[in-house]
């Protein structure tokens, strides 16, 4: 189903690294699969439950599932048709790409395949050229903004560092970075990022703002104050602060400080769709992929990204069968054990 090894055979090491390395030590890396490998599902019996339905709503998008593309850089080092490709496959499955501001198509191209689209934002220090960004986005018809927020400043890629992969190769840009004199201008990274940041675009947009990277449950409360519309409980893929906390093992005080009022999505380790089912029964009410994307992506194209959504939905069809359940929502937190020892 998700062919990494071919995709490491096809990749130049150097972007091979970039895709699937982490920060420092990548414990955190290491730590989001480890957190599924800790868990075990208790399933129910004898529950009859016949069909199963997996679609999903998330901020008036009809989902065919609940398992959404994580927004991830430069599709085009991946695979030639990059970002587009990748939104085809959403498209067939029914599903939403986050397209990352580090996309190497524009967003208004990528639209083109009909795809329900979110955009992901690095809001910049000069707001005049995010408020560019973000109206190219809503022009698109992006259907929200995921604002991603654990990257105050670059994480530190040791692979990246050592392979001195610091920029695209000649050919690529990141085209969605574009200033209104046509000029690509270089993505910063905002120290000063801060709620009142959040304030600010919540005044700039009637997109609904979703915060990528929140692991704390504290943050939680203060985004339900802001006046967020949903969260994902991230840690960029172990590439931002290594040490963070698994995003699983991070997911239910988050979802218990939430307490209902908005929907708590998570992304970091997702590889089966009996993880899918893990996440979902703790409390998420959808999970982001991103590497197994970008494998599917460098390996087949859109019918690379295709196969690797179809095969996540497959999964989580038998797993919620075999776990008694109908639908994600008859998922809780009696279904997962953490067996000591
Ligand atoms: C190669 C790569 C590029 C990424 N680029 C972005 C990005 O541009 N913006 C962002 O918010 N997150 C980015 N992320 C983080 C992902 O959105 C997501 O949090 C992470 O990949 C989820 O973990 P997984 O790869 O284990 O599924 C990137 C991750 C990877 C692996
Ligand atoms: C400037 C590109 C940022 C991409 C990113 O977020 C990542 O590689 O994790």
């Amino acid at each position: 189903m998700v062919d990494e090894a071919g995709a490491r055979r096809r990749l130049d090491p150097a972007h091979w690294d970039f895709f699937a390395g982490g920060a420092g030590d990548e414990r955190t890396l290491g730590a989001n699969v480890e957190a599924f490998g800790r868990r075990r599902i208790v399933p129910r019996v004898l529950r009859g439950t016949g069909e199963r339905d997996l679609r999903t709503g998330l901020l008036g998008c009809e989902l065919t599932m609940p398992v959404l593309i994580a927004p991830t850089a430069f599709h085009r080092l991946a695979h030639p048709d990059g970002e587009v490709a990748t939104a085809r496959a959403a498209a067939a499955a029914g599903t939403v790409l986050v397209v990352s501001m580090a996309a190497t198509q524009p967003v208004g191209e990528i639209a083109t395949t009909g795809a329900l689209l979110w955009f992901q934002l690095y809001p910049q220090p000069d707001r005049e050229f995010t408020t560019t960004v973000v109206r190219r986005a809503e022009a698109a018809g992006c259907r929200a903004l995921v604002v991603t927020v654990d990257s105050p400043v670059f994480g530190r890629r040791e692979r990246d560092l050592r392979n001195g992969f610091l920029d695209l190769p000649s050919g690529l840009a990141c085209e969605n970075m574009r200033d209104a004199d046509g000029r690509i201008r270089d993505i910063v990274m905002d120290e000063g990022l801060s709620w009142d940041s959040i304030a600010w675009l919540r005044s700039r947009t009637h997109l609904p703002i979703v915060l990528k990277g929140v692991l704390h449950p504290a943050d939680a409360r203060l985004a339900v104050e802001h006046g967020v519309d949903a969260l994902i409980v991230s840690n960029h893929g172990g590439r931002q602060l290594d040490g963070a906390i698994a995003s699983l093992d991070a997911l239910p005080a988050v979802v218990e400080a939430v307490g209902g009022r908005l929907p708590v999505l998570l992304d970091g380790g997702v590889r089966r769709g009996t993880d899918v089912l893990v996440a979902l029964a703790l409390g998420a009410t959808a999970v982001l992929v991103g590497r197994p994307v970008i494998w599917g992506l460098t390996t087949g194209g859109a019918d690379g990204v295709r196969s690797v959504l179809e095969g996540l939905r497959t999964e989580l069809d038998r797993a919620l069968a075999l776990a008694g359940a109908a639908r994600p929502t008859e998922l809780g937190a009696d279904l997962v054990a953490v067996p000591r020892g």
